[in-house]
């Protein structure tokens, strides 16, 4: 579980986060949802420590990330697991090579045992023996795969997503969606989503954070976002005059 309280972020006059407090509940997918401009990526920035809060606190497991020692945040560096908006894979390395990147990097495991890791979450995004295909060689949907095999490497207590599906068709971006889920609810991960997508909101959204202004406007599960009078939710979910117009419909 992670738990922000009270956090405030300004840059100079721009004060962007205000009182921040949200829970992150672990084994359920949260997303953190809002209009450009909002504090999303400031917000999950300060949350993994990307940028320091300038008050407040954040709790990985009660443990105040705000008040840890280089050492001690590194541990928790390593709990954590990111995909990344365009999956982010090295171009010039293999499938397997970006999957073993972070085992590389932060374990001491043998080619062994992180070529059989990488084989166990290759198998888990159901991409087994594309081992030795670079990148380039990939489908979009492919590499977001590939992207979450190696977020889910280190067996990570929380998964971070950015906009998994920006760029992915309907269909593929439901696949996206659901093995993310799926694996949350595998894992008992703590998964924090950002996303502009609605359709990720009704599919997978347990747990939904509305950030306005900053603030913690709305939080509440997919079947109360539907059903909600909130007049900024309803802006952003209904952008369009149609789609207001089937909102009852919808609810
Ligand atoms: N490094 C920075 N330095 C100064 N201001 C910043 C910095 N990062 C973000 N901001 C400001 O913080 C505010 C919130 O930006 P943020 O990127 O968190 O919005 P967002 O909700 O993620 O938007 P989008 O959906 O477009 O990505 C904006 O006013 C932005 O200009």
């Amino acid at each position: 579980m992670i738990e922000v309280k009270n956090i405030n972020k300004s840059f100079g006059e721009n004060h962007v986060l205000h009182d921040f407090s949200a829970r992150f509940e672990a084994g359920k997918v949260n997303l953190i949802i809002g209009q450009s401009g909002q504090g999303k990526s400031v917000l999950t920035k300060c949350i993994v420590g990307l940028m320091e809060v300038d008050s407040g606190s954040v709790l990985y497991n009660d443990r105040d990330f705000s008040k840890m020692k280089r050492k001690e945040r590194k541990n928790i560096r390593k709990e954590i697991g990111m995909l990344f908006q365009g999956s982010a894979l090295f171009d010039s390395m293999t499938v397997e090579e970006n999957i073993m990147f972070p085992l590389k990097m932060f374990t001491d495991m043998s080619k062994k045992e992180m070529l059989e890791r990488a084989n166990t979450c290759l198998e888990r995004v159901n991409l087994s023996g594309r081992n030795k295909l670079l990148p380039a060689e990939l489908s979009g949907g492919m590499m977001k795969r590939v992207a979450i095999a190696r977020a889910i490497s280190m067996k990570p207590k929380y998964l971070f997503c950015d906009e998994p599906n920006s760029g992915l068709d309907p269909s593929t971006s439901l696949l996206i969606d659901n093995l993310i889920q799926e694996i949350t609810y595998e894992y008992n991960m703590t998964t924090v989503v950002i996303t502009h997508d609605m359709n990720s909101v009704i599919e997978i959204g347990d747990h939904i954070v509305f950030i306005h202004t900053g603030r913690n406007w709305w939080q509440g599960t997919k079947e109360e976002i539907i059903k909600t009078e909130n007049e900024e939710i309803i802006d952003f979910v209904y952008a369009s005059k149609f789609m207001k117009s089937l909102k009852g419909k919808l609810g």
